[in-house]
């Protein structure tokens, strides 16, 4: 969209084995709260948090914020102990940072220190709706296709940006990228107001336009698209422990999908070449980093397994109508 928006005489196509609601996007919590990724320079992580909050904001502020699902919600961050940095290099970016007061910490008594904010969380699934129906406008033309190797759109098109997410793993053998497994509940209870956070970046309530997103969990090389019921039952319960209202949650739906992790994204512009004929690279892709993530955790990642669903590549989605028992 940026591309169209930017460069209007060029004529973009989006090509994609997978769209919303069957993208790792569309598991996402989406709410904006940095996570650090060590080989990244803070300034310029800094940067990129500011700029996306200054760009959703905007949206947040305008008559288009409801169809775009981006909305601001506020609440806690709540620590067994004090974090070793006070204040986080996003607290200045995000609106209203302020420790917790004494009065606000009674609710978690398991918790000694806490951090309140204001920050964005943007609804994915009808976010990446409010994309599609903008790109279509600009005349962008959007195919169902798995590229297995980039080389083979060299004469179909002049410039590729690469966004497979997880399919940059396979699609061009990158093997700093593995997948964080995380599973989410999206729950209906719609007296949660206040988001809460755990600060061991585990446990996380997150109030969305019409659903609560519950989590989460990160497991570190697991290609499991499948949901577990004993990691239900266990983030249910931790939600339900910073916020015991979330016994009376209704309607859960149980979501999979494979954070695509890297040390740093991959933003980067690469020329392919074979025999003299080259082809322009964008990769813009490794947005997975999550706070458990150390440099020691990340070598010998299993590649994605060969018997991996081609059809479902990176989520999986399950439905319960009735409460957890
Ligand atoms: C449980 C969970 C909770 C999360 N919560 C948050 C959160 O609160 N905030 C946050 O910022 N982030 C969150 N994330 C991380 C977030 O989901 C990712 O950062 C984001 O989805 C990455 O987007 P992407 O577009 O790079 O990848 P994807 O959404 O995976 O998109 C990649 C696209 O490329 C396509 N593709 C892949 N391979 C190929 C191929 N070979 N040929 C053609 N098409 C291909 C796919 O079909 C897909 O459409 C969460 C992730 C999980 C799993
Ligand atoms: O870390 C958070 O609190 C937001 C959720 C998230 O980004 C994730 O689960 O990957």
């Amino acid at each position: 969209l940026c591309i169209t928006e930017t460069c209007p005489s060029c004529s973009v196509t989006v090509l994609s084995d997978q769209f919303s609601p069957n993208t790792t996007s569309d598991v996402a919590a989406g709410m904006l709260i940095p996570h650090t990724y060590p080989d990244t320079p803070i300034h310029r992580q800094k940067q990129w948090f500011k700029e996306t909050f200054t760009y959703l904001f905007a949206i947040s502020n305008s008559a288009e914020a409801s169809e775009a699902g981006i909305h601001l919600v506020s609440g806690w961050q709540v620590f067994k102990s004090p974090p070793k940095e006070e204040l986080p290099f996003w607290s200045d970016i995000v609106l209203g940072f302020r420790p917790m007061s004494e009065a606000e910490l009674q609710k978690f008594p398991q918790h000694r220190f806490g951090q309140a904010f204001t920050t964005l969380k943007c609804d994915c699934p009808p976010y990446l709706l409010w994309l599609e129906k903008r790109l279509k406008a600009t005349g962008t033309q959007m195919y169902t296709r798995k590229v297995a190797d980039l080389w083979e759109l060299h004469g179909e098109y002049d410039i590729v940006v690469n966004c497979a997410g997880m399919g940059a793993q396979q699609m061009v053998g990158d093997k700093q990228l593995f997948p964080v497994r995380g599973q989410v509940l999206k729950v209906h209870a719609p007296w949660v107001k206040l988001f809460i956070r755990d600060g061991d970046g585990l446990t996380y309530i997150y109030p969305g336009i019409h659903r609560v997103t519950l989590g989460g969990i990160r497991e570190k090389g697991s290609w499991s698209l499948s949901p577990d019921a004993g990691t239900t039952r266990d983030i249910f319960d931790r939600c339900c422990s910073l916020e015991p209202s979330l016994q009376g949650a209704q309607d859960i739906e149980v979501k999979v999908g494979l954070r695509p992790s890297r040390l740093c994204v991959r933003v980067q512009r690469e020329v392919l070449s074979q025999g003299g004929v080259k082809l322009p690279v964008v990769h813009n892709y490794g947005h997975g980093a999550g706070p458990q993530i150390l440099l020691s955790d990340t070598t010998d990642f299993p590649p994605a397994p060969p018997l991996l669903p081609h059809t479902v590549t990176s989520c999986k989605t399950e439905h319960f109508s009735t409460k957890i028992e």
